[in-house]
């Protein structure tokens, strides 16, 4: 659905983003994560058509951002790490400016703002100006604002920076809302144990280039584990592959692996009984941690 290739943008004197490359499918949702000042930024400034990188392509459901930057606005969504809110204006008549601007029809913009409302369940805020709402529900109008058109991808630069817990929360629950709608979702963000709760894929960056791109979830239905054993055992991965129901995502070492189990307590406890029955000597086997802020240490480290 979304092809960027060969992408190229200079800041004076500083190539920002140099020969990035890569595709993301409709329908998932894709962390963009790398170091500070890795470009993050920049990158999802140019998908919204709003920088003019030196040379590449960007492609969006068929559409060249950068020959048709227009064409473009309407099939996106952006909400910027600053985002900004009109402070005089209620937030009513802020999400009625930005549909109008979006070529929303007039008398289609009520029913537009009675969903998007619904959905960010900030209905009974309609009325106040932004000043007088707290960082979390500001949040939540500006994302009110970035999807009020209904885009097929929505890019967000550090959504849940300065959100407390429960509104991060919220927000994932939020973003999966939009993923069961059909929307797919770029989000940058440095707070890799709350993507792993939405992200289905990941996206490194690191020095304005592309170091990784993999898949975090290859279905929602599975989650992964980590297994550990009391004592090593040899050919691991071959004994752990004979496992019905279960896959190896990783041996770390003879005492331990990653592994891919369905999101399911019953059939968790039979792949259980199962590793006892080969006698292995199991002393864990429950959800990974952060296997999304594994993966990310591991790549930084490998690519320094
Ligand atoms: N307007 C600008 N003029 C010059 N250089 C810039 C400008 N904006 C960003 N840069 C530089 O471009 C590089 C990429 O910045 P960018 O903001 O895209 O990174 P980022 O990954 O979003 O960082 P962070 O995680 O800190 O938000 C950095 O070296 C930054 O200093």
């Amino acid at each position: 659905m979304i092809s960027v290739e060969n992408l190229v943008f200079e800041y004076p004197g500083l190539r920002a983003l140099d020969e990035v490359s890569f595709a993301i499918e409709q329908g998932s949702i894709t962390a963009l994560v790398g170091p500070n000042g890795a470009g993050k930024t920049t990158l999802l400034r140019c998908m919204a058509a709003l920088e003019q990188p030196v040379s590449g392509n960007i492609n969006i459901a068929g559409i060249d951002v950068l020959e048709q930057p227009r064409d473009c606005h309407r099939l996106i969504g952006y909400l910027s790490d600053f985002f900004g809110l009109y402070q005089r204006l209620t937030v009513r008549q802020c999400l009625h400016f930005v549909a109008r601007a979006q070529g929303i029809p007039e008398h289609d913009c009520a029913a537009a703002i009675a969903d998007v409302s619904r959905r960010l369940q900030i209905e009974d805020r309609l009325a106040m100006r932004p000043g007088e709402l707290s960082r979390g529900l500001r949040q939540r109008v500006a994302i009110a604002q970035a999807i009020i058109h209904k885009p097929r991808l929505v890019l967000l630069d550090e959504p849940a920076s300065g959100l407390d817990p429960e509104a991060r929360h919220e927000l994932a629950e939020l973003f999966l809302d939009l993923q069961r709608q059909g929307m797919t979702l770029l989000v940058s963000s440095h707070i890799l144990a709350e993507l792993e709760a939405y992200c289905t894929d990941m996206l490194v960056l690191r020095q304005g280039r592309i170091v990784e791109q993999v898949a975090i979830k290859t279905s929602l239905q599975r989650k992964p584990f980590k297994l550990l054993l009391a004592e090593p055992v040899t050919r691991l991965g071959e004994l752990l592959q004979r496992v019905n129901d279960l896959s190896v995502l990783k041996i770390e070492n003879d005492c331990s692996a990653l592994v891919q189990v369905p999101d399911n307590p019953r059939q968790q406890h039979a792949i259980l009984k199962a590793l006892l029955a080969r006698e292995l000597p199991v002393c864990e086997f429950a959800p990974a941690a952060s296997h999304l802020q594994d993966t990310y240490l591991q790549t930084i480290r490998q690519s320094s």
